[in-house]
């Protein structure tokens, strides 16, 4: 037992894992590892999946419905004979040979979540069965991206990955948090009555360059009110916090964690806590000092307050990401002010 929780494991399997494709094992094949990401054309996905094909031994599938994420994001990569790309809800089953599977597939704005919220949970629920339906029949090992929002609006600061949550199960967010929550849920019950090899990361809010430019997010939001001088609009009161990951260290993350002997769940976050009103600040000071700063109303439920504890992350991954807020917002405003071709004076 004490084993088990040193190592990450909540619950063990009783069911040994299905056997992989023996070609996962072949010296003669061309790739040692078929891996698929769903949602691979959305922010965090493309910045895997570009990671993923630096190993010349992969072979990346990426299935996306194109709802949120693009293929703009992925151009380099097509055509690419180590490199697939196919139009696919995952609310629909998907029959592919792979050894890995990155869920990713799911809107992840509050403003494209909130949009359809019947599909958002759909999405959640059927898709992660069908993602778990597909490991199994397979024998691949499966991660899917969870969230900070299963703690809802935490009652316990910072969160670690024993707290439960504070969740409304009723309300506007719920197709995102309690939808993430079922498929944690999922999860572990396929790991448990199947032997399914599951990986699950609790992603805190990241930010870096390829986010949507009208994402709706806070980050987004406040680098391109910046570059076009509008407003930044910080959602009352402007005392809410979030912890902020540059994305380059969150892929960092997510692939020591399915590579690693965790199933987690595990925080992969920045700890570095911000009220909206210093984040707003921040901007200002970093990308126009001229801009005005305004209060505007806020959504229901909004998190007060969020911060990863990433003890775990450090002890069973050796993870904890490098970049610094000040560090990482220069370098979503390169790509910001190139997509939206306002270039820096001076
Ligand atoms: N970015 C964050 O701060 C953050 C925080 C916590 C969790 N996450 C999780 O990480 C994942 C990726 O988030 P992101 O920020 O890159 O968001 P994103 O919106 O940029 O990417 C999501 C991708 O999933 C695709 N998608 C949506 N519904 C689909 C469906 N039914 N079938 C197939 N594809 C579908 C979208 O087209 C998009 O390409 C999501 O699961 C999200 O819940 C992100
Ligand atoms: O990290 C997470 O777990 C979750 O974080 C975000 O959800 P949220 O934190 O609400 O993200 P934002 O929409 O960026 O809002 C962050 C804060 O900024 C505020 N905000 C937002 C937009 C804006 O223009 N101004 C502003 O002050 C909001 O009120 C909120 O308090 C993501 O969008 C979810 O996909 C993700 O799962």
């Amino acid at each position: 037992m004490a084993k088990e929780a040193s190592n990450g494991n909540h619950n063990s399997a009783t069911k040994a894992p299905p056997t992989p494709s023996p070609l996962r094992f072949s010296k003669y094949f061309q790739a040692n590892m078929r891996i698929l990401v769903t949602g691979g054309a959305g922010f965090i996905g493309s910045h895997l999946v570009d990671r993923l094909m630096e190993n010349e031994k992969n072979e990346v599938i990426v299935a996306d419905n194109y709802f949120t994420g693009s293929k703009e994001n992925l151009k380099k990569w097509i055509g690419h004979p180590r490199f697939e790309l196919i139009r696919h809800d995952v609310t629909e089953p998907l029959l592919v040979e792979v050894d890995q599977i990155y869920h990713l597939a799911c809107p992840a704005s509050p403003i494209f979540y909130k949009y359809n919220p019947v599909k958002t949970i759909k999405t959640n629920v059927i898709g992660t069965l069908n993602m778990l339906g597909l490991a199994k029949r397979v024998g691949a090992r499966i991660l899917l991206t969870s969230t900070s929002e299963v703690y809802g609006d935490p009652l316990v600061h910072p969160q670690d990955e024993s707290y439960w949550g504070n969740v409304n199960p009723i309300g506007v967010r719920s197709c995102y948090d309690e939808g993430k929550r079922v498929a944690e849920t999922l999860m572990f019950d396929y790991h448990r009555q199947h032997g399914i090899e599951i990986r699950i990361a609790r992603i805190f809010n990241t930010y870096g360059p390829r986010m949507n430019i009208d994402d709706g997010r806070v980050v987004s939001n406040f680098i391109a009110q910046a570059i076009r001088n509008e407003p930044l609009t910080v959602q009352a009161p402007g005392t809410q916090t979030r912890s902020f990951c540059y994305v380059s260290d969150m892929v960092d993350g997510l692939i020591r964690l399915m590579e690693g002997e965790n199933t987690g769940p595990i925080n992969i976050g920045n700890p570095g806590e911000f009220t909206m009103m210093e984040l707003a600040e921040t901007v200002k000071e970093l990308i126009n000092p001229e801009v005005e700063i305004i209060e505007v109303e806020n959504t229901p439920d909004d998190p007060r307050q969020r911060k990863p504890d990433i003890t775990k992350a450090k002890e069973l991954l050796g993870w904890e990401p490098k970049i610094k807020l000040r560090d990482g917002l220069p370098l979503m405003e390169e790509d910001f002010r190139r997509r939206l071709e306002v270039p820096r004076e001076n």
